[in-house]
């Protein structure tokens, strides 16, 4: 969106009401929220209400029982099919094609406490909640399980606050729960503050002093949510 400088003298009133109009929105994005402005939350799926790790663990030892598999506690690094590629390299193909599977996405597990969560955030004064995740991009079933899982565990009226994107930092909000250590995009300052969210393949990441963590949805979510109201 373009942003107009304040101030400059506007020929057109109907253009120089675009460009006040454009730089209210674009502030509404920036300033903090405050008594007036309403707190944007964003949450991730797969790893933090989804449970992606343990629904690829029970589908890949279904199909392949007898090949070597990684037991959740000892899940090391993001990207599942680059430490089972290590595990053996015919393994790398294998796992990926557990998740490019049809009803994959569709049959995760809620992870404990996350859809009740979003549904309190979702009730709370002042606060919008979207559902912010990234598809893969074999598409045959991925976005659309995607979609019908937000209906099954949040109702229909939720895919209005569901976004479906491969780059999070273009999308506008003031907390990001997410369990991908790295989320990186084309806008170098995204919005939003990164909560790491706890999951079997980060819960070894050294802490880091400039981002913080929520262990689980027993953690204190509605804490992080308070402080960027002040
Ligand atoms: C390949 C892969 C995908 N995913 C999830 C992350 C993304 O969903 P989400 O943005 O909801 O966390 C989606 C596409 O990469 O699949 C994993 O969590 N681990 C993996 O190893
Ligand atoms: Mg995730």
């Amino acid at each position: 969106m373009k942003t107009f400088k304040a101030g400059i003298a506007m020929p057109l009133l109907p253009r120089a009401l675009r460009a006040l109009k454009a730089d209210a929105a674009w502030r509404r994005c920036s300033d903090a929220p405050g008594a007036d402005r309403r707190l944007r939350v964003l949450v991730d799926m797969d790893g933090v209400i989804a449970d992606f790790e343990g629904g690829f663990l029970r589908k890949y030892r279904a199909r392949y029982p007898r090949e070597p598999y990684v037991a959740l506690r000892e899940r090391r690094g993001f990207w599942v099919s680059s430490q089972y590629g290590q595990l053996r390299s015919d393994l790398c193909e294998k796992a990926i094609s557990i998740w490019q599977s049809k009803n994959f996405f569709l049959e995760l597990d809620p992870l404990p406490g996350g859809i009740e969560a979003v549904k309190e955030m979702d009730k709370m004064e002042n606060t919008d909640v979207f559902i912010c995740t990234s598809p893969i991009k074999h598409y045959d079933h991925c976005p659309y399980e995607k979609y019908a899982w937000i209906e099954k565990h949040l109702g229909f009226d939720f895919l209005e606050r569901t976004i479906l994107t491969r780059d999070k930092t273009v999308v506008c909000g003031d907390i990001l729960f997410d369990d991908k250590p790295d989320i990186i995009g084309v806008e170098p300052k995204p919005t939003w503050e990164h909560v790491l969210f706890t999951a079997c393949h980060n819960k070894h990441l050294p802490p880091c002093p400039t981002r913080r963590r929520l262990l689980s949805w027993a953690d204190d979510w509605r804490g992080i949510l308070a402080s960027k109201r002040r």
